[in-house]
């Protein structure tokens, strides 16, 4: 294969995920975490996840992500659309923290995931190629060379966003990725991953209310005590989105959804 061929990874069709009257059990608890839970992840459409902490944001993805199969109690259906392969091959997960292996460059933290999947530490020269164009684009290339340490926290959360997309998976699952990030940094990286991560399905979980109404085509606020998830009708503009009066309405909505929320 030659390396401009690499250098375009092949799409993989877009899934939707689809949770009907969801519930999830830590096996050590005697109560659910979540409870009816019906939410719809449309294909190739980012869906964010709000909630006060502690309702059970990150279980919900990590449940999705296959990470607690051994821990919980599932009831209720998961289902994606098309089913061809199991949801867990068609993920990939960006957390809050970067994860970043701080032994390793830039450029060899970015192939991580190749490596894997490489015999021994082989990694074919097409999938550096690749891993270049990403960095590439996320304007970090005259930084492939460098250690994790070396750089800013948000130039750690491109090189994170980079490794997210040269898994190239369908599903792209993250964690309040950029809420450590200063206004300014988090304002351009999500411009960023709004860009980069088009026709990915995307699952947001975010404490900010603005991030979301920047990015999101689809809001859900997690409340109650186990958690259901309520929809919330978002803007039909594209993303991201400036905020404008529509948005601060929607923002007051939004709010009042987590007010009320006791649980
Ligand atoms: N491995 C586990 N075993 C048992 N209970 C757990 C486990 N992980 C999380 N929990 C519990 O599940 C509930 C939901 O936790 P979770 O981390 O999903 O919440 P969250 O909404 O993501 O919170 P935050 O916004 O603070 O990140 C909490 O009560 C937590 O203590």
């Amino acid at each position: 294969m030659s390396a401009n061929v690499a250098a375009f990874p092949v799409p993989q069709p877009s899934i939707k995920i689809t949770i009907a009257q969801g519930c999830l059990r830590y096996l050590d608890s005697k109560t659910p975490t979540l409870n009816h839970l019906n939410m719809t992840m449309p294909a190739g459409q980012w869906t964010c996840v709000l909630g006060r902490s502690g309702c059970g944001k990150t279980s919900l993805l990590r449940y999705l992500a296959g990470l607690l199969d051994q821990q919980i109690e599932w009831s209720g259906e998961l289902k994606i659309e098309p089913a061809n392969r199991a949801l867990k091959d068609q993920i990939a997960y960006m957390a809050q923290q970067d994860l970043l292996m701080p032994w390793l460059s830039v450029l060899d933290n970015v192939l991580l995931s190749s490596k894997f999947g490489a015999r021994g530490d082989f990694v074919a020269y097409d999938q550096k190629v690749q891993a270049l164009t990403l960095l590439e684009k996320v304007g970090l290339a005259d930084h492939a060379n460098r250690l994790p340490q070396q750089l800013s926290g948000g130039m750690r959360q491109r090189v994170a966003l980079a490794r997210t997309l040269m898994q190239n998976k369908p599903v792209v699952l993250m964690d309040e990725p950029f809420s450590a990030l200063d206004a300014v940094t988090r304002y351009r990286l999500q411009d960023l991953a709004c860009t980069l991560l088009q026709d990915k399905t995307v699952v947001l979980i975010t404490h900010d209310p603005q991030e979301a109404i920047r990015l999101a085509h689809h809001i859900y606020i997690m409340q109650g005590n186990p958690s259901t998830a309520a929809f919330l009708t978002t803007l039909e503009s594209s993303t991201p989105r400036t905020f404008d009066a529509e948005g601060a309405q929607l923002q007051q909505r939004i709010m009042a959804c987590l007010e009320h929320d006791d649980g």
